[in-house]
């Protein structure tokens, strides 16, 4: 899955264990290169930390065609490297806002790591003065260019810029919420990996993306390893301070919450129920809301201004 790759990709380790498996020829994993349509990926803002590394990773995913790289800096320099990779897709790079349309025209996946880092001592929400505006922007320029794009936010905090990339496209017309993602898929690797280290494990989270919005739901992990209540809570407490799929739901009242979504070529075709929670998630699930609520609508807000 797509939001798998790109959000490990922080990792080098996982970088390097992706490129192994992606590096196959395409027929070595069912894929015939004859028969993979034209797929148009632009990553906006891929000079940068996840930029570039998310755009190694595209240009070795053989169900990408074309690749458009653009920053506001540097991108001639990162497609020229990134497009000496021996694989299918053509990569271009585009720089500065004048540039800007023609990276997004014909795009089927817009991908968002545009904006400011969080440094040392920092929550994500202190980026927001900086980086709503960003996102508001570029939305802008999705609406214009590729209204029909699956558009996935990586930019932080993901809990507000997702809710304004909403209201962008409301107001566009274009607002396709099977479309819209918000990517946390980090939370749900962490889970995993320390859940159960390297084991295969599989462990849903839900709710946002920071702090105590981020609700890893260990009673239903598969396979489940047994812990004490007292692990339970220090397992939870590390996957939200570590660092899904943030989609507008009917999982729970809150217009935009991370839960199990089913996947499908026009974005999501099934949002997954919570499923049974113990007491503990219960209790997770209601102290997080509030403080999901309130960065849903300074979002929105913001957007609306
Ligand atoms: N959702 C998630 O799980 C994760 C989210 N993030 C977020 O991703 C964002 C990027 O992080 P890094 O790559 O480490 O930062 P970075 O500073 O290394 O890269 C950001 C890039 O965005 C570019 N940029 C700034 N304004 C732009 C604009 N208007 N249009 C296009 N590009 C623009 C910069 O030139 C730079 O190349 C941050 O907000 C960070 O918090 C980072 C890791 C995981
Ligand atoms: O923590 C951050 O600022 C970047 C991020 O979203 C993550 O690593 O989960």
């Amino acid at each position: 899955m797509l939001y798998h790759f790109y959000i490990q990709s922080k990792k080098l380790s996982s970088v390097l264990r992706s490129v192994k498996t992606l590096a196959k020829p395409a027929g070595a994993r069912g894929y015939s290169s004859e028969s993979v349509p034209d797929r148009k990926v632009a990553v906006l803002g891929a000079a940068g930390g996840i930029g570039q590394p998310l755009a190694l990773l595209m240009k070795l995913n053989p169900l990408v065609s074309r690749l458009a790289l653009y920053d506001i800096a540097n991108t001639p320099g990162v497609a020229a490297d990134v497009g000496h990779i021996n694989t299918r897709s053509e990569v271009a790079g585009y720089m500065g806002n004048d540039q800007l349309g023609q990276a997004l025209e014909d795009s089927d996946v817009v991908i968002i790591p545009a904006g400011v880092p969080r440094k040392p001592g920092m929550t994500r929400d202190d980026l927001f003065n900086i980086n709503a505006g960003i996102v508001k922007d570029l939305c802008s320029a999705i609406a214009k260019y590729c209204p029909n794009a699956i558009v996935n936010m990586i930019s932080n905090p993901v809990n507000s810029t997702v809710p304004i990339a909403a209201e962008v496209f409301k107001k566009a017309g274009t607002y396709n919420e099977k479309k819209l993602f918000g990517v946390t898929t980090l939370d749900v690797v962490r889970a995993k990996t320390f859940y159960a280290g390297k084991a295969n494990v599989n462990v849903p989270v839900v709710g946002g993306h920071a702090g105590i919005t981020i609700l890893p739901l260990f009673s239903q992990a598969t396979p489940k390893a047994n812990l004490a209540d007292e692990d339970i809570k220090a397992l939870t407490k590390r996957t939200q301070d570590g660092g899904t799929e943030v989609v507008e739901s009917t999982v729970t009242e809150l217009p935009f919450f991370a839960s199990k979504v089913r996947l499908g070529k026009n974005g999501v075709e099934e949002v997954l129920g919570l499923g049974p929670l113990s007491d503990f998630e219960q209790e997770g699930l209601e102290k997080l809301k509030p403080e999901l609520k309130a960065s849903i609508e300074k979002g929105v807000k913001f957007a609306n201004a």
